[in-house]
């Protein structure tokens, strides 16, 4: 087999665990997130319609216009966020989403995540937030113990088009240390880089910027090593014109990492 074919397999059996694991006839919301390594997740999902093993009614919140093609295409039923009710009115559990499966870039120790390789991170989080469990499926070339030391295209960040140099030369002048922002315990850096780099991500076949689903821009943030992922994530949340930072700090409860042998690896934080 081809290392592009083992990968695909990797990614396929992190995919088909997750599903086994997470869905049954009793989720009746399910979140669906982007990305190549989510295919899977739908391809699992048709064969389980077809054993008559989810249940009839549920739903499938997408994240993305080609996840909601993957919803549709697999025959099951979209619904958008807004218009599901909480699942339980009773307690302070917001969540309307019973459960989401989603690729991420990079996953580090404790399951903070990078997502937004394909930018589809705004929607994503919002799902992310709106789910009581958040599962995460990918290969293990995904798998690190540091944020920023696999993924080294910079962190998707969502800006307003109406700023974005503005929002990339105060993202280029973030300090490496979060002591001088009070975000984080004094003394630790957040990131390794002195001079972060934010770069416009440019579109493929088209002449110009991708321009995500929501009408917005994407600057690819490299800071180097993410030491303090909150910190970071706040950071950059904090400039205007930043509409989403695709650093996913504690959100997840669960990683499936495909290993290039046929082995599945399930991590929690
Ligand atoms: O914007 C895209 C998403 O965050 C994806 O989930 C992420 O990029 C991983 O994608 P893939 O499964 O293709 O590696």
């Amino acid at each position: 087999m081809s290392s592009a074919n083992i990968i695909e397999q990797a990614k396929r059996s992190a995919a088909f665990a997750a599903v086994d694991k997470h869905v049954d006839s009793t989720v009746r919301v399910l979140g669906i997130g982007s990305g190549s390594t989510v295919v899977y997740a739908a391809e699992r999902l048709v064969q389980l319609k077809k054993e008559g093993k989810l249940n009839p009614d549920l739903l499938c919140v997408p994240t993305s216009f080609q996840s909601k093609q993957l919803i549709v295409e697999a025959g099951l039923r979209a619904a958008d966020l807004d218009d599901l009710p909480v699942l339980d009115p009773e307690s302070a559990d917001f969540s309307s989403i019973d459960v989401t499966i989603d690729g991420a870039d990079e996953v580090d120790a404790k399951l903070n995540a990078i997502k937004g390789g394909g930018g589809a991170h705004l929607r994503e989080k919002l799902v992310a937030n709106a789910s009581r469990k958040l599962v995460l499926i990918a290969d293990s070339r995904k798998d690190s113990e540091t944020l920023g030391t696999k993924w080294d295209k910079g962190i998707p960040v969502e800006v307003s088009p109406l700023a974005w140099r503005t929002i990339k030369r105060q993202l280029e002048r973030m300090a490496p240390l979060s002591r001088a922002h009070g975000l984080a315990k004094a003394e630790s850096a957040a990131f390794s880089f002195d001079h972060p780099q934010a770069v416009l991500r440019q579109a493929v076949r088209k002449a110009g910027p991708v321009v995500t689903d929501n009408g917005n821009f994407i600057l690819d943030v490299s800071v180097g090593s993410i030491y303090d992922p909150l910190a970071v994530e706040q950071l950059i949340k904090m400039v205007p014109g930043v509409i989403e930072v695709g650093i996913f700090s504690g959100m997840a409860k669960e990683a499936w990492f495909g290993n290039e042998d046929g082995s599945i690896v399930c991590r929690e934080p």
